[in-house]
């Protein structure tokens, strides 16, 4: 039996500053999976998400989740965006503003649900020493943490994010994303995440849905879309890390190298300085690779 959750087939006529552009997409996404959709601006994926949520009436398509029919155009079954367990979270927060944080979540409460989830929300996101403040009284990273602890209030199998940490400076940006990260291991809800934030795609997802003109283009793993496959060619190439993952003795390096995103191995002990962000030179030889870190 196939373990995918969520089964979308959307077809949709996208009205564009340039005219009409089809809308046709086809995937699934398998439980507990965190898949990145990106593409160019106007490709159509806040509209996507839109219709995931129920949000939108597409003119012909299925979608099923847990095998429960959402929507089905042929037999006219569209389930209304309240009854889909789907949390929403945008770039821009949605929050509230005249109520405190720990209202906002209060608000998202479903009928006859206990509360207590909103207290272990607040601890799990480091927001309960802010409970009592409004949203203008916080910071984007703030605020950001009490819409995912929102979205999240009512233990939502999907969770939809549309450019969420966007607007947030790198540090607040890297934090949110592994404050994602450990809900989602904690959780284990799966998630179809907007950005345009290449390193945030390396970091989070494990499958990457890139979307142009209304279409998927490319699906797969974030190394199987991005990552070349030859090595740098010449002798000495700029680089700057994306994500660094230790693999026993060695690291397991992706980064940008000459305009690609490549990914290369190295002993973990010759360079305990590789990590996000960090740039560096890297020369081949004939049978080695000698790295120099520039920036921190
Ligand atoms: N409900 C709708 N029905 C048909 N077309 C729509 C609808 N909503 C938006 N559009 C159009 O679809 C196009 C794609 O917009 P959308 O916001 O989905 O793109 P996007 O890929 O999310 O772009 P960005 O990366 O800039 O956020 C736009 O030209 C927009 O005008």
């Amino acid at each position: 039996m196939s373990d995918s959750l969520l089964d979308v087939h959307i077809r949709h006529t996208l009205h564009t500053a340039h005219g009409i552009l089809p809308m046709e997409v086809d995937f699934s996404l398998a439980k507990g999976h965190m898949m990145a959709l990106t593409g160019p601006s106007g490709a159509g994926k806040t509209t996507l998400l839109r219709l995931i949520a129920g949000l939108i009436h597409p003119e012909n398509g299925r979608i099923t989740f847990n095998a429960e029919r959402w929507l089905d155009s042929a037999s006219r079954v569209h389930l209304p965006a309240q009854k889909r367990h789907i949390g929403f979270v945008f770039q821009d927060y949605a929050l509230f503003p005249h109520m405190t944080v720990h209202k906002n979540l209060l608000f998202a409460l479903a009928q006859n649900q206990s509360a207590e989830i909103v207290d272990d929300l607040l601890e799990a996101t480091g927001l309960s020493q802010l409970a009592d403040r409004r949203p203008a009284q916080l910071s984007g990273g703030q605020q950001q943490r009490v819409a995912l602890a929102r979205a999240l209030v009512r233990k939502p199998e999907l969770l939809l994010m549309d450019e969420p940490f966007a607007a947030l400076d790198p540090e607040m940006r890297l934090q949110l994303q592994d404050l994602l990260l450990k809900l989602h291991r904690q959780h284990n809800f799966s998630i179809i995440l907007v950005t345009h934030d290449i390193g945030e795609i390396f970091r989070l997802a494990d499958q990457v849905a890139i979307m142009e003109t209304g279409k998927i283009t490319q699906f797969g793993t974030p190394s199987q879309v991005y990552v070349a496959d030859a090595e740098p060619q010449g002798l000495s190439v700029y680089g700057e890390v994306l994500t660094c993952e230790r693999q026993g003795e060695m690291l397991a390096v992706n980064a940008w190298i000459d305009g690609k995103i490549r990914r290369f191995m190295i002993p973990a002990n010759l360079e305990s300085d590789m990590q996000p962000g960090v740039t560096f030179t890297l020369n081949y030889t004939a049978n080695n690779a000698e790295i120099r870190i520039i920036d921190h």
